[in-house]
Protein backbone atom coordinates (compact mmCIF):
# COMPACT_ATOMS: atom_id res chain seq x y z
CA UNK A 1 0.00 0.00 0.00
CA UNK A 2 1.32 3.21 -0.71
CA UNK A 3 2.35 5.75 1.66
CA UNK A 4 0.54 9.05 0.64
CA UNK A 5 1.78 10.59 3.65
CA UNK A 6 3.98 14.02 3.75
CA UNK A 7 7.26 14.13 4.64
CA UNK A 8 8.63 16.76 3.74
CA UNK A 9 7.62 20.22 1.87
CA UNK A 10 10.42 22.39 -0.15
CA UNK A 11 9.98 25.80 -1.37
CA UNK A 12 12.44 27.02 -3.75
CA UNK A 13 11.92 30.70 -4.61
CA UNK A 14 13.01 31.87 -8.49
CA UNK A 15 13.13 35.07 -10.40
CA UNK A 16 12.68 34.68 -14.65
CA UNK A 17 12.98 37.14 -16.66
CA UNK A 18 9.80 39.55 -17.98
CA UNK A 19 10.07 41.57 -20.36
CA UNK A 20 8.33 45.67 -19.56
CA UNK A 21 4.77 45.22 -19.96
CA UNK A 22 2.16 47.83 -18.98
CA UNK A 23 -0.24 48.20 -17.18
CA UNK A 24 -2.84 50.20 -14.47
CA UNK A 25 -0.21 50.25 -12.10
CA UNK A 26 3.08 50.34 -13.94
CA UNK A 27 5.28 48.23 -15.71
CA UNK A 28 6.59 44.88 -15.13
CA UNK A 29 10.08 44.67 -13.77
CA UNK A 30 13.09 42.76 -15.48
CA UNK A 31 12.25 39.41 -13.46
CA UNK A 32 9.08 38.26 -12.03
CA UNK A 33 9.16 36.58 -8.77
CA UNK A 34 7.67 32.61 -8.22
CA UNK A 35 8.07 30.04 -6.15
CA UNK A 36 8.38 26.39 -6.46
CA UNK A 37 6.73 23.87 -4.33
CA UNK A 38 7.56 20.30 -3.77
CA UNK A 39 5.62 18.09 -1.87
CA UNK A 40 7.60 14.79 -1.35
CA UNK A 41 5.63 11.71 0.32
CA UNK A 42 6.89 8.77 2.50
CA UNK A 43 7.69 6.76 -0.44
CA UNK A 44 9.76 9.47 -2.25
CA UNK A 45 6.71 10.96 -4.70
CA UNK A 46 7.63 14.10 -5.65
CA UNK A 47 4.10 16.92 -6.23
CA UNK A 48 4.95 19.82 -8.15
CA UNK A 49 2.94 23.10 -7.19
CA UNK A 50 4.13 27.21 -8.44
CA UNK A 51 2.98 30.23 -7.10
CA UNK A 52 3.70 33.95 -5.85
CA UNK A 53 7.38 34.16 -4.43
CA UNK A 54 6.67 37.68 -2.96
CA UNK A 55 8.02 38.20 0.74
CA UNK A 56 4.43 37.74 2.18
CA UNK A 57 3.59 34.02 0.50
CA UNK A 58 7.02 32.96 0.90
CA UNK A 59 7.07 33.45 4.84
CA UNK A 60 3.41 31.92 4.80
CA UNK A 61 5.11 28.69 3.15
CA UNK A 62 7.66 28.84 5.14
CA UNK A 63 5.45 29.27 8.75
CA UNK A 64 3.44 26.52 7.59
CA UNK A 65 5.62 23.82 5.72
CA UNK A 66 7.16 21.94 8.98
CA UNK A 67 2.57 21.50 9.97
CA UNK A 68 2.15 19.44 6.92
CA UNK A 69 4.09 16.40 7.76
CA UNK A 70 2.11 13.24 8.19
CA UNK A 71 -0.60 14.96 6.52
CA UNK A 72 -1.96 12.47 3.73
CA UNK A 73 -1.84 14.11 0.57
CA UNK A 74 -5.23 13.47 0.01
CA UNK A 75 -6.31 15.52 3.33
CA UNK A 76 -7.47 18.45 1.85
CA UNK A 77 -10.03 19.13 5.12
CA UNK A 78 -6.26 18.32 7.36
CA UNK A 79 -4.72 20.89 4.90
CA UNK A 80 -7.13 23.91 5.57
CA UNK A 81 -7.22 23.42 9.61
CA UNK A 82 -3.09 23.23 9.56
CA UNK A 83 -2.61 26.51 7.40
CA UNK A 84 -5.29 28.07 9.71
CA UNK A 85 -3.32 26.54 12.61
CA UNK A 86 0.07 27.77 11.36
CA UNK A 87 -0.83 31.23 9.70
CA UNK A 88 -3.64 32.18 12.52
CA UNK A 89 -3.07 36.43 12.13
CA UNK A 90 -3.14 36.37 8.34
CA UNK A 91 -5.80 37.46 6.32
CA UNK A 92 -8.30 35.09 4.54
CA UNK A 93 -6.50 36.53 1.10
CA UNK A 94 -3.12 35.29 2.50
CA UNK A 95 -4.09 31.97 3.19
CA UNK A 96 -5.56 30.93 0.77
CA UNK A 97 -2.74 31.29 -1.30
CA UNK A 98 -0.04 29.64 1.06
CA UNK A 99 -2.38 26.77 1.52
CA UNK A 100 -3.55 26.88 -2.68
CA UNK A 101 -0.17 26.41 -3.11
CA UNK A 102 0.31 23.52 -1.16
CA UNK A 103 -2.63 21.96 -2.80
CA UNK A 104 -1.91 21.96 -6.24
CA UNK A 105 1.00 19.85 -5.18
CA UNK A 106 -0.82 17.20 -2.97
CA UNK A 107 -2.86 16.80 -5.77
CA UNK A 108 0.46 16.06 -8.47
CA UNK A 109 1.92 13.53 -5.20
CA UNK A 110 -1.69 11.84 -5.34
CA UNK A 111 -1.78 11.43 -9.33
CA UNK A 112 1.74 10.27 -9.36
CA UNK A 113 1.54 8.30 -6.52
CA UNK A 114 -1.21 6.35 -7.80
CA UNK A 115 -1.17 6.72 -12.10
CA UNK A 116 -3.87 9.07 -12.54
CA UNK A 117 -4.00 12.33 -13.83
CA UNK A 118 -5.09 15.80 -12.03
CA UNK A 119 -7.87 16.50 -14.75
CA UNK A 120 -9.34 12.46 -13.69
CA UNK A 121 -9.13 13.57 -10.07
CA UNK A 122 -10.85 16.90 -10.88
CA UNK A 123 -13.59 15.06 -12.04
CA UNK A 124 -12.64 14.20 -15.29
CA UNK A 125 -11.88 15.83 -18.80
CA UNK A 126 -14.51 17.35 -20.60
CA UNK A 127 -12.28 18.71 -23.20
CA UNK A 128 -9.32 17.13 -25.00
CA UNK A 129 -7.46 20.67 -24.89
CA UNK A 130 -7.95 23.95 -23.23
CA UNK A 131 -8.38 27.53 -25.29
CA UNK A 132 -6.11 30.27 -24.10
CA UNK A 133 -6.38 34.15 -25.40
CA UNK A 134 -3.96 36.39 -27.23
CA UNK A 135 -2.74 38.50 -24.33
CA UNK A 136 -1.71 41.77 -25.56
CA UNK A 137 0.18 44.27 -23.94
CA UNK A 138 1.29 47.66 -24.41
CA UNK A 139 5.12 47.66 -23.73
CA UNK A 140 8.08 49.77 -23.91
CA UNK A 141 10.73 48.20 -26.26
CA UNK A 142 13.07 47.62 -23.96
CA UNK A 143 13.75 47.53 -19.82
CA UNK A 144 15.53 50.79 -18.74
CA UNK A 145 19.29 51.14 -19.89
CA UNK A 146 18.42 47.86 -21.76
CA UNK A 147 18.50 47.09 -25.47
CA UNK A 148 15.26 46.80 -27.16
CA UNK A 149 13.69 42.85 -27.05
CA UNK A 150 12.32 41.18 -30.05
CA UNK A 151 8.62 42.50 -29.59
CA UNK A 152 9.63 46.39 -29.53
CA UNK A 153 7.41 49.42 -28.52
CA UNK A 154 4.07 48.73 -28.43
CA UNK A 155 2.36 51.82 -27.72
CA UNK A 156 0.43 52.67 -30.93
CA UNK A 157 -2.64 50.88 -32.38
CA UNK A 158 -0.69 50.02 -35.57
CA UNK A 159 2.10 48.69 -33.40
CA UNK A 160 -0.67 46.59 -31.24
CA UNK A 161 -2.51 45.25 -34.32
CA UNK A 162 1.54 43.87 -35.15
CA UNK A 163 1.63 42.61 -31.60
CA UNK A 164 -1.11 40.78 -32.09
CA UNK A 165 -0.42 39.11 -35.19
CA UNK A 166 3.06 38.25 -34.27
CA UNK A 167 0.81 36.26 -31.55
CA UNK A 168 -1.97 34.59 -33.41
CA UNK A 169 0.39 33.73 -35.96
CA UNK A 170 2.36 31.68 -33.44
CA UNK A 171 0.18 30.45 -31.25
CA UNK A 172 -3.04 30.34 -33.23
CA UNK A 173 -5.37 32.26 -30.60
CA UNK A 174 -8.99 32.91 -31.16
CA UNK A 175 -10.13 35.47 -28.61
CA UNK A 176 -7.42 38.42 -27.97
CA UNK A 177 -7.56 40.17 -24.80
CA UNK A 178 -6.03 43.66 -24.49
CA UNK A 179 -4.41 44.76 -21.28
CA UNK A 180 -5.37 48.14 -20.84
CA UNK A 181 -5.35 51.30 -18.36
CA UNK A 182 -2.38 52.28 -19.70
CA UNK A 183 -3.04 55.28 -21.89
CA UNK A 184 -5.79 57.84 -22.21
CA UNK A 185 -9.03 55.25 -22.69
CA UNK A 186 -9.76 56.86 -26.16
CA UNK A 187 -6.35 55.69 -27.01
CA UNK A 188 -6.78 52.18 -26.16
CA UNK A 189 -10.40 51.80 -27.83
CA UNK A 190 -8.65 53.04 -30.91
CA UNK A 191 -6.31 50.20 -30.19
CA UNK A 192 -9.52 47.32 -29.46
CA UNK A 193 -11.03 48.88 -32.76
CA UNK A 194 -7.85 48.50 -34.93
CA UNK A 195 -7.29 45.36 -33.46
CA UNK A 196 -11.44 44.34 -34.41
CA UNK A 197 -10.40 45.78 -38.43
CA UNK A 198 -7.11 43.49 -38.51
CA UNK A 199 -9.23 40.22 -36.59
CA UNK A 200 -13.17 40.50 -37.64
CA UNK A 201 -13.70 37.20 -36.43
CA UNK A 202 -11.74 37.43 -33.26
CA UNK A 203 -13.46 37.84 -29.43
CA UNK A 204 -12.03 41.05 -28.13
CA UNK A 205 -11.90 42.04 -24.29
CA UNK A 206 -10.37 44.88 -22.24
CA UNK A 207 -8.95 45.54 -18.89
CA UNK A 208 -8.08 48.09 -17.45
CA UNK A 209 -8.01 46.87 -13.88
CA UNK A 210 -10.10 49.04 -12.60
CA UNK A 211 -8.52 52.64 -13.96
CA UNK A 212 -11.43 53.72 -15.51
CA UNK A 213 -14.04 56.13 -13.65
CA UNK A 214 -17.47 55.36 -13.74
CA UNK A 215 -18.25 58.25 -15.64
CA UNK A 216 -15.72 57.38 -18.58
CA UNK A 217 -17.16 54.13 -18.86
CA UNK A 218 -20.46 55.15 -19.32
CA UNK A 219 -19.46 57.41 -22.05
CA UNK A 220 -17.48 54.71 -23.57
CA UNK A 221 -20.31 52.09 -23.79
CA UNK A 222 -21.43 52.72 -27.56
CA UNK A 223 -17.86 52.15 -29.05
CA UNK A 224 -17.13 49.43 -26.08
CA UNK A 225 -20.64 47.41 -26.94
CA UNK A 226 -20.94 45.16 -30.22
CA UNK A 227 -16.73 45.20 -29.75
CA UNK A 228 -16.04 43.27 -26.69
CA UNK A 229 -17.34 40.12 -25.35
CA UNK A 230 -16.81 41.31 -22.11
CA UNK A 231 -15.13 44.02 -19.99
CA UNK A 232 -12.86 43.05 -17.40
CA UNK A 233 -12.93 45.30 -14.52
CA UNK A 234 -13.29 48.48 -15.93
CA UNK A 235 -13.71 50.79 -12.77
CA UNK A 236 -12.94 50.07 -9.42
CA UNK A 237 -15.39 48.05 -6.66
CA UNK A 238 -18.38 45.99 -7.01
CA UNK A 239 -19.99 49.73 -6.38
CA UNK A 240 -18.43 51.05 -9.74
CA UNK A 241 -19.08 48.49 -11.39
CA UNK A 242 -22.53 47.81 -10.28
CA UNK A 243 -23.44 50.90 -12.07
CA UNK A 244 -21.66 49.85 -15.05
CA UNK A 245 -23.09 46.71 -15.91
CA UNK A 246 -26.97 48.28 -14.71
CA UNK A 247 -26.12 50.58 -17.62
CA UNK A 248 -25.30 47.87 -20.58
CA UNK A 249 -25.70 44.04 -21.68
CA UNK A 250 -21.96 43.73 -21.85
CA UNK A 251 -21.11 41.25 -19.32
CA UNK A 252 -18.79 42.69 -17.23
CA UNK A 253 -15.59 40.39 -15.85
CA UNK A 254 -13.28 40.23 -12.80
CA UNK A 255 -10.37 38.88 -11.31
CA UNK A 256 -10.04 41.91 -8.90
CA UNK A 257 -13.20 42.31 -7.02
CA UNK A 258 -14.67 38.82 -6.46
CA UNK A 259 -11.36 37.05 -5.49
CA UNK A 260 -12.50 35.26 -2.22
CA UNK A 261 -15.83 33.53 -1.32
CA UNK A 262 -16.77 35.82 0.50
CA UNK A 263 -17.27 38.38 -1.84
CA UNK A 264 -19.57 36.13 -4.03
CA UNK A 265 -22.45 37.09 -2.20
CA UNK A 266 -22.46 40.92 -2.62
CA UNK A 267 -21.59 40.52 -6.22
CA UNK A 268 -24.69 38.71 -6.62
CA UNK A 269 -26.62 41.08 -4.47
CA UNK A 270 -25.62 44.23 -6.43
CA UNK A 271 -25.17 42.54 -10.11
CA UNK A 272 -22.02 43.78 -10.58
CA UNK A 273 -19.95 40.87 -12.43
CA UNK A 274 -21.75 38.48 -14.64
CA UNK A 275 -18.14 36.50 -15.45
CA UNK A 276 -16.01 35.40 -12.61
CA UNK A 277 -12.21 35.10 -14.05
CA UNK A 278 -10.87 32.69 -11.86
CA UNK A 279 -7.36 31.86 -10.34
CA UNK A 280 -6.47 28.63 -8.65
CA UNK A 281 -3.49 30.63 -6.69
CA UNK A 282 -5.59 32.74 -4.86
CA UNK A 283 -9.20 30.53 -4.79
CA UNK A 284 -6.95 28.25 -2.96
CA UNK A 285 -6.56 25.55 -4.85
CA UNK A 286 -7.75 23.36 -7.61
CA UNK A 287 -10.77 21.87 -5.29
CA UNK A 288 -12.31 25.32 -4.45
CA UNK A 289 -11.16 25.89 -7.80
CA UNK A 290 -13.99 24.07 -9.23
CA UNK A 291 -16.32 24.45 -6.34
CA UNK A 292 -16.28 28.26 -7.66
CA UNK A 293 -17.34 26.75 -11.11
CA UNK A 294 -19.89 24.80 -9.56
CA UNK A 295 -21.27 27.86 -7.79
CA UNK A 296 -21.09 29.86 -11.06
CA UNK A 297 -23.15 27.45 -12.77
CA UNK A 298 -25.84 27.08 -10.10
CA UNK A 299 -25.81 31.20 -10.01
CA UNK A 300 -25.55 31.59 -13.99
CA UNK A 301 -22.44 33.57 -14.02
CA UNK A 302 -19.78 33.22 -16.58
CA UNK A 303 -16.70 31.59 -15.93
CA UNK A 304 -12.80 31.88 -17.54
CA UNK A 305 -9.25 31.98 -16.45
CA UNK A 306 -7.16 35.01 -15.21
CA UNK A 307 -3.48 34.76 -15.26
CA UNK A 308 -0.24 36.47 -13.81
CA UNK A 309 3.15 36.23 -15.30
CA UNK A 310 3.66 32.33 -14.88
CA UNK A 311 5.68 29.32 -15.67
CA UNK A 312 5.17 25.53 -17.20
CA UNK A 313 4.01 23.99 -13.60
CA UNK A 314 1.25 26.77 -13.35
CA UNK A 315 -0.06 26.58 -16.78
CA UNK A 316 -0.14 22.77 -16.39
CA UNK A 317 -2.22 23.37 -13.41
CA UNK A 318 -4.67 25.65 -14.94
CA UNK A 319 -5.01 23.12 -18.05
CA UNK A 320 -6.00 20.34 -16.08
CA UNK A 321 -8.57 22.50 -13.69
CA UNK A 322 -10.10 23.96 -17.07
CA UNK A 323 -10.00 20.67 -18.87
CA UNK A 324 -12.14 19.58 -15.82
CA UNK A 325 -14.79 22.64 -15.50
CA UNK A 326 -17.59 21.74 -18.13
CA UNK A 327 -18.70 25.38 -17.24
CA UNK A 328 -15.67 27.39 -18.62
CA UNK A 329 -17.53 29.48 -20.51
CA UNK A 330 -14.92 31.74 -22.00
CA UNK A 331 -10.72 30.87 -23.40
CA UNK A 332 -8.81 31.26 -20.18
CA UNK A 333 -6.02 33.84 -20.07
CA UNK A 334 -1.86 32.99 -20.21
CA UNK A 335 1.22 35.00 -20.13
CA UNK A 336 3.18 32.20 -21.16
CA UNK A 337 3.80 34.01 -24.15
CA UNK A 338 6.28 36.34 -22.87
CA UNK A 339 7.99 33.85 -21.03
CA UNK A 340 10.95 32.92 -22.51
CA UNK A 341 12.46 30.90 -18.87
CA UNK A 342 11.16 27.29 -18.13
CA UNK A 343 11.21 25.17 -14.79
CA UNK A 344 9.60 22.13 -16.32
CA UNK A 345 11.58 19.36 -18.39
CA UNK A 346 10.86 19.37 -21.94
CA UNK A 347 10.36 23.63 -22.21
CA UNK A 348 7.08 25.14 -22.57
CA UNK A 349 3.77 23.27 -23.15
CA UNK A 350 2.95 24.14 -26.67
CA UNK A 351 0.34 26.39 -27.66
CA UNK A 352 -1.27 24.74 -30.82
CA UNK A 353 -4.38 26.42 -32.64
CA UNK A 354 -4.86 29.06 -29.87
CA UNK A 355 -5.25 25.46 -26.70
CA UNK A 356 -3.28 23.91 -24.52
CA UNK A 357 -3.54 19.64 -24.73
CA UNK A 358 -3.69 18.51 -20.82
CA UNK A 359 -0.57 16.86 -20.63
CA UNK A 360 -0.09 13.28 -20.72
CA UNK A 361 1.32 11.10 -17.71
CA UNK A 362 0.42 10.62 -13.99
CA UNK A 363 -0.50 13.77 -12.28
CA UNK A 364 0.33 17.16 -13.82
CA UNK A 365 2.18 15.74 -16.30
CA UNK A 366 4.95 17.79 -15.85
CA UNK A 367 8.72 17.16 -14.52
CA UNK A 368 10.77 19.70 -12.72
CA UNK A 369 13.87 20.70 -14.79
CA UNK A 370 16.45 20.61 -11.83
CA UNK A 371 19.26 22.84 -13.65
CA UNK A 372 16.98 25.13 -14.33
CA UNK A 373 15.10 25.68 -11.31
CA UNK A 374 18.60 26.18 -9.51
CA UNK A 375 19.58 29.08 -12.46
CA UNK A 376 16.09 30.85 -11.34
CA UNK A 377 17.29 30.36 -8.01
CA UNK A 378 20.20 32.06 -8.39
CA UNK A 379 18.25 34.92 -10.52
CA UNK A 380 16.59 35.21 -7.34
CA UNK A 381 18.92 35.41 -5.25
CA UNK A 382 20.75 38.01 -6.65
CA UNK A 383 17.94 40.36 -6.85
CA UNK A 384 17.98 43.61 -5.04
CA UNK A 385 13.89 43.45 -4.80
CA UNK A 386 11.75 41.33 -3.18
CA UNK A 387 8.06 41.87 -3.96
CA UNK A 388 6.59 43.39 -7.02
CA UNK A 389 6.86 46.76 -7.77
CA UNK A 390 5.39 47.78 -11.24
CA UNK A 391 5.03 51.71 -10.03
CA UNK A 392 8.74 52.61 -9.57
CA UNK A 393 9.78 50.39 -12.36
CA UNK A 394 7.38 52.74 -14.52
CA UNK A 395 8.98 56.26 -13.40
CA UNK A 396 12.35 54.70 -14.63
CA UNK A 397 11.02 55.00 -18.59
CA UNK A 398 8.30 57.99 -17.57
CA UNK A 399 9.55 60.17 -14.62
CA UNK A 400 6.12 61.78 -13.96
CA UNK A 401 3.69 58.86 -14.14
CA UNK A 402 1.34 58.98 -11.01
CA UNK A 403 -0.68 55.93 -9.62
CA UNK A 404 -4.71 56.20 -10.15
CA UNK A 405 -7.24 53.56 -9.74
CA UNK A 406 -9.44 54.87 -11.10
CA UNK A 407 -7.59 56.81 -12.94
CA UNK A 408 -9.04 58.16 -16.15
O1 LIG B 1 0.62 41.10 -15.73
C1 LIG B 1 -0.03 42.15 -15.58
O2 LIG B 1 0.46 43.26 -15.67
C2 LIG B 1 -1.50 42.02 -15.30
O3 LIG B 1 -2.08 43.28 -15.14
C3 LIG B 1 -1.74 41.16 -14.11
O4 LIG B 1 -1.01 41.64 -13.02
C4 LIG B 1 -3.20 41.08 -13.75
O5 LIG B 1 -3.33 40.42 -12.53
C5 LIG B 1 -4.03 40.32 -14.68
O6 LIG B 1 -3.45 39.76 -15.73
C6 LIG B 1 -5.42 40.81 -14.91
O7 LIG B 1 -6.09 40.26 -15.74
O8 LIG B 1 -5.87 41.74 -14.23
MG1 LIG C 1 -7.88 41.35 -15.21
Amino acid sequence: MTDLRIADIRVTPIAFYDPPLLNNAGCHQPFALRSVIEVETEDGVIGLGESYGTEDVLAGLAAMAPSCRGLAVTDLNGLWARTATALPEAPTRLRLRVGGAVEVAMWDALGKATGQRVVDLLGGQVRASVPFSAYLFYKFAGHANEAPDDWGEVLSPEQLVEEARSMVDAYGFKAIKLKAGVLEPLAEIAGLEALRDAFPDAPLRIDPNGGWHVHTVLDLLPRLEGLVEYLEDPTKGIDGNAVIQAATDVPLATNMYVVEPSHLPPNMKHDAFRVILSDHHYWGGLKASRDLAEICRIWGLGLSMHSNSHLGISLAAMTHLAAATPNLTYDCDTHQPWQTDEVIEGGKLPIVNGAVAVPDGPGLGVTLDRAELKRLNGNFEALEYRTRDDATEMRKHWPDWQYGRPKF
